[in-house]
């Protein structure tokens, strides 16, 4: 009997060109890139192509590949209904997912044999629809307007654009870009292997992404974010960290953004957005948050020698973007569709059904069959 790999760790499941997490040196690269070298110099639209394509893009190509993406952002009227009519106190999580899976209702294409190329425009509308969806269900749950999508902003600004109905800062948008950066893939992370599960199956790519959504949602993996700011709010004041943080660990709970499945030692996302909200806390003159978020780091890597994650520091960013708590996660799940379209397509390409083995530990064979009205 093979032995039991509690969470799958340690299991290699697939083989991937996209991106390789190095647990013990603490890097992630990007096909053949050093995350290091993408931050802060490829726009997430690079990053992309780069994904879907294996190289990073010459200006033409990158062009032609932002405008695909500009192109696919209207959403069918239908979802736009949806969106409307959703109760305004719902999980935006809730709404991308459901959304998500209602753009398969209105893709009419008949894939057949050319499934590949389907595909790839399926990939690419996705991937534009989703900051979509997500800003148009915040405007819409406080009575706001639907501004019309816009083809002359990149993928974050227009996002930012769309949630506040004015274009924004180039500052803002240049951080949200290179928090959509680090946030694009990830290896074999849940959201991603639960993706790669569904299409395997030789499901639709819709299906694969609403499975996707609904992994990420989780505070074990992308709803950290959402559960870090929620934690400095309660703690809200430096004098009381120490304290609270030490009560969490003598009650065994978690606390979000810290430790990691793989890294073994500091997330190499987790400095580019230290340093990002770092330089937003400064230009609003208020550095409690980051502040207490160094000090709670500090205090769990010298009491349980854990780091933080990338969730620790894009909650403090986001929220000095003047972003609202519960859009940090689909802010995450619209950076990482493009890492999730991207590995169906290459589970597509080489394609096994995932099923793996339990180990039973109900009670052994033997049991007899008692009528219902005998027990
Ligand atoms: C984008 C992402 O998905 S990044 C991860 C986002 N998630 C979080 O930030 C949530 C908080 N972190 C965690 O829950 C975990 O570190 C995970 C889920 C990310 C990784 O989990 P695993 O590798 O399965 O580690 P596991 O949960 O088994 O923890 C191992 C030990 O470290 C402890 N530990 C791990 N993370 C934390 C944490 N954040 N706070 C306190 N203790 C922790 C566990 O309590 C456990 O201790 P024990 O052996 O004394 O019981
Ligand atoms: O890889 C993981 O397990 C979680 C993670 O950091 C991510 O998905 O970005």
């Amino acid at each position: 009997m093979p032995v039991t790999a509690k969470g799958l760790e340690g299991i290699i499941a697939n083989s991937t060109r996209l991106s390789d997490v190095l647990g013990q040196e603490g890097v992630l690269i990007y096909s053949g890139y050093n995350i290091n070298e993408l931050a802060g110099k490829a726009t997430y639209e690079e990053v992309v192509y780069l994904l879907f394509y294996g190289e990073l893009p010459n200006q033409e190509e990158l062009d032609a590949f932002s405008a695909s993406l500009r192109a696919e952002r209207d959403l069918p009227e239908g979802v736009v209904a949806f969106l409307k009519t959703a109760p305004k106190d719902a999980n935006p999580m809730d709404v991308m997912r459901t959304a998500t899976s209602m753009l398969g209702l209105y893709d009419t294409e008949v894939t057949g044999d050319d499934r590949d190329k389907a595909d790839y425009r399926r990939a690419i509308s996705i991937t534009a629809k989703m900051g979509v969806i997500a800003a148009y269900y915040h405007r819409s749950r406080q009575g706001l307007d639907l501004p019309p999508v816009r083809k002359d902003l990149g993928e974050a600004a227009h996002f930012l654009y769309l949630l506040n109905g004015e274009t924004p800062s180039e500052d803002a948008a240049k951080t949200l870009d290179v928090a959509y950066v680090l946030h694009a893939d990830h290896g074999m992370n849940a959201s991603t292997f639960s993706a790669r599960v569904t299409i395997a199956t030789l499901s639709d790519i819709y299906s694969a992404i609403t499975s996707a959504i609904g992994t990420l949602k989780g505070p074990l993996h992308g709803g950290a974010n959402e559960g870090v700011i929620q934690m400095l709010l309660e703690i809200g004041s430096e004098d009381k960290v120490d304290a609270w943080v030490e009560e969490q660990l003598v009650q065994k709970k978690k606390i979000m953004g810290i430790g990691h499945r793989v890294y073994k030692v500091l997330d190499p996302r987790a400095p580019h957005l230290r340093a990002m909200a770092i330089k937003l806390c400064e230009q609003l003159g208020e550095g409690k948050w980051i502040r207490m978020s160094e000090r709670i780091a500090t205090i769990m890597k010298e009491r349980k020698g854990l780091n933080a994650n990338v969730d620790f520091y894009s909650a403090t960013v986001y929220y000095s973007l003047g972003i609202p708590t519960d859009m940090f996660t689909p802010i995450f799940a619209i950076a990482r569709t493009s890492g999730w379209t991207a590995h169906v397509l290459e589970q597509l390409a080489d394609n096994r059904l995932y099923r793996p083995l339990s180990e039973y530990v109900g009670p052994a064979v033997g049991k007899q069959f008692v009528p219902i009205e005998q027990r």
